[in-house]
């Protein structure tokens, strides 16, 4: 490290924010005209930062339009300690630990920038920026022009003066930090853009580096965190919600979003360098799919679903798949409730006759849903929430599970698929999508049902048969039905729904939005979000629905190791004996397997060599081996 040099711009590089357009918010917020002279200053910074007016001109035109006294200056200085850029706040122990190599310049103002960067231990003498003059008040009345930094090129001289011998690094966001570089001054010249994107900037820089952590990891220098963030590339199908997107965003990883879903060869072209999916239930994720797939660590799926995701084959790959098992629960049930009534009362029929003029007013076949049987196939997290609201509008409820569950309420249990049938006044299905459900309800089961049942689908389109279905509509012995769920689904909205259930008007179809409230959308897209971001972080698996669940403490002074391997028996053994051939000292270990994968955490407390992790790799079954910190 002894002759690499960093000379660091500090507004929008290292801090998030410009200083002056901070100062100057505070300042003006009591003139009259605060938010027209604030949006002058902002602009006059953004000429100066383009290139686009001299930075002289730039700076002496805000110093006057800012009236800004040392008061002011105090409570910008609090202001800006906590808008420290989140990968130089990350690096801290670098920065602290290689401080005489590290120069902050800036033509900002010395009075700001100091007590920002002194705590992450940047040296006094190597900062260097403006300074205000006063009046004898303590307002802010000028610069001081014999400061270099006040002039053009005031940088270069700056930093030719240091005369520096070795690698010169300048990393910034504007044009002044560029002209380093072009005078002959740094060797480099790295357009950090985690804070701002200045086109022009990056057009004239050797490197674009979207974090400090990037600078670190191409150098190969000590760092905070193993793989920059930014390098971990997002993609994201069919519309997650926004605050999903944006958590993501905010851990500094690189997103894409599509409105719709991918095909299979769409998608197996795309998700080469993806390191992360996120998609919901009608992007296939095939074996050809995960093939393709060269970097990929984790899927998320924003729904509740998992069956549209070849699980088998993705934990045998090494990727992680989350969901949201229990977010969009209550949307669905109550558009099931909804559904009910308003099949009971007629409501769909009558409806497409009133927009036909008919005025069809009898009560014929319309019931209350007080009293009648309601038979639920499937009585897992939809089928005994519905359970619950159904007994509490009066219904009896009886369920049909192929594993045991509690009894919720009064619901009565049925043996078999055969005697629930039977009993219910309504049938409706809340069984998963696994492959066996295919055509759990045909022509044999719809035979079984009572006349003048109420038919609701909500899981699976798989799992009734359609041919089946139409066949008994049309003899009249369904009284209404509701179908939200299709064994072909359109891609997007653009795509025609074709299906033969279309055209019966005793039953709503709808385009698969059980799950589709903006409440579960919400909840969904921020759940999966934090739980792939824990995963990629700290390598957490808490409710993964492939991978072993292993809840992991916070690691503090350690290393993580993260190990997944097939199940065969002996790996640990071998695991532990690599980490005693490299002296490694295991402060904590955590195991834990499942019939198809182990995964083995340990947290060790010396600086690893890469050897350690090439031999981690080596161990014949490893599946996947890679350290957090
Ligand atoms: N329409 C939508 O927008 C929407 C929204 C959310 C969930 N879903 C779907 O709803 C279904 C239920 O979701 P959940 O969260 O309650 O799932 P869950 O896994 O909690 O419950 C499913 C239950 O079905 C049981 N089961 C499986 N196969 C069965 C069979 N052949 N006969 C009887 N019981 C069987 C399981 O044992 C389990 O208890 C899933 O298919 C899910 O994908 C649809
Ligand atoms: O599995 C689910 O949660 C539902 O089927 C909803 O799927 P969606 O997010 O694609 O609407």
């Amino acid at each position: 490290m002894n002759n690499k040099y960093f000379i660091i711009d500090f507004d929008s590089t290292f801090v998030q924010v410009e200083a002056m357009d901070e100062l100057a918010v505070i300042a003006l917020a009591n003139h009259p005209d605060s938010e027209k002279v604030i949006e002058e200053i902002r602009s006059i910074t953004n000429l100066g930062m383009e290139g686009k007016i001299s930075l002289s001109e730039s700076l002496n035109k805000r110093v006057q339009l800012l009236g800004a006294n040392k008061k002011h200056i105090e409570q910008v200085i609090t202001l800006l300690k906590t808008k420290v850029t989140q990968s130089f706040k990350r690096n801290s122990e670098f920065l602290k630990n290689h401080a005489s190599n590290i120069y902050i310049v800036s033509s900002g103002f010395k009075e700001c920038i100091l007590p920002v960067v002194k705590e992450f231990g940047i040296l006094e003498n190597h900062v260097y920026a403006n300074t205000f003059t006063y009046d004898e008040n303590g307002n802010v009345n000028g610069l001081d022009t014999t400061n270099p930094l006040s002039q053009d090129k005031g940088k270069v001289s700056v930093v030719k003066n240091l005369a520096l011998t070795g690698d010169v690094w300048a990393i910034g966001d504007g044009i002044t930090d560029y002209e380093i570089r072009e005078a002959g001054a740094a060797s480099l010249f790295y357009a950090f853009t985690e804070n701002i994107t200045r086109e022009a900037v990056i057009a004239k820089a050797d490197a674009e580096i979207k974090s400090f952590d990037e600078l670190l990891y191409i150098h190969e220098l000590p760092r905070a965190i193993s793989y920059p963030r930014n390098r971990i590339k997002i993609l994201l199908l069919e519309n997650v919600h926004p605050n999903g997107i944006k958590l993501l965003q905010d851990e500094g990883y690189t997103v894409e979003c599509m409105k719709g879903s991918l095909g299979e060869d769409e998608l197996c072209e795309k998700i080469k360098d993806v390191s992360i999916l996120g998609i919901r239930s009608k992007t296939m994720v095939t074996k050809k799919v995960l093939d393709a797939a060269e970097r990929l660590i984790s899927i998320g799926a924003f729904c509740i679903g998992t069956n549209q995701i070849d699980l088998d084959y993705a934990t045998k790959k090494g990727v992680c798949v989350f969901n949201a098992p229990y977010s969009n629960t209550r949307s669905v049930v109550e558009m099931v409730i909804g559904e009910i009534i308003m099949l009971m009362r007629k409501v769909v029929s009558k409806n497409t006759k009133m927009h036909k003029g008919v005025w069809d007013k009898s009560a014929d076949n319309c019931y209350e849903l007080r009293g009648k049987k309601l038979g639920i196939v499937g009585y897992g997290n939809i089928g005994s929430q519905l359970s619950v609201l159904a007994e509490s509008l009066g219904m009896q409820v009886y369920y049909y599970d192929v594993i045991e569950k509690l009894q919720l309420g009064n619901a009565k249990k049925c043996d078999t698929l055969d005697e629930l049938l039977s009993i219910a006044d309504v049938v409706t299905l809340h069984v998963d999508g696994r492959k066996s459900n295919a055509n759990i309800i045909g022509e044999y089961e719809f035979g079984l049902m009572k006349d003048k049942v109420i038919f609701i689908n909500l899981s699976r389109g798989h799992v009734v048969d359609i041919d089946a279905m139409v066949k008994v509509l049309q003899s009249g012995k369904i009284l209404g039905a509701a179908v939200d769920v299709f064994p072909y689904e359109p891609k997007n909205n653009q795509e025609e729904f074709i299906n033969p259930l279309r055209g019966f008007d005793n039953v709503i179809l709808s385009p698969h939005i059980g799950g589709s409230t903006e409440e579960a959308q919400l909840n969904i897209g921020e759940f999966v979000a934090r739980r792939m971001i824990n995963y990629v972080n700290t390598g957490d698996t808490t409710q993964s629905v492939n991978l072993p669940n292993i809840q992991l403490p916070e690691l503090k002074q350690a290393h993580r190791l993260i190990h997944l391997h097939s199940n065969v028996p002996g790996i640990l053994a071998q695991i532990n004996q690599v980490l005693a051939n490299h002296s490694a000292n295991v402060l904590g270990q955590y195991l834990k397997t499942n019939e198809l994968v182990g995964y083995v955490i340990s947290d060790i407390n010396v600086e690893y060599g890469k050897n350690v992790l090439n031999d981690l790799k080596k161990i014949p079954g490893t599946i996947r081996a890679r350290v957090l910190y």
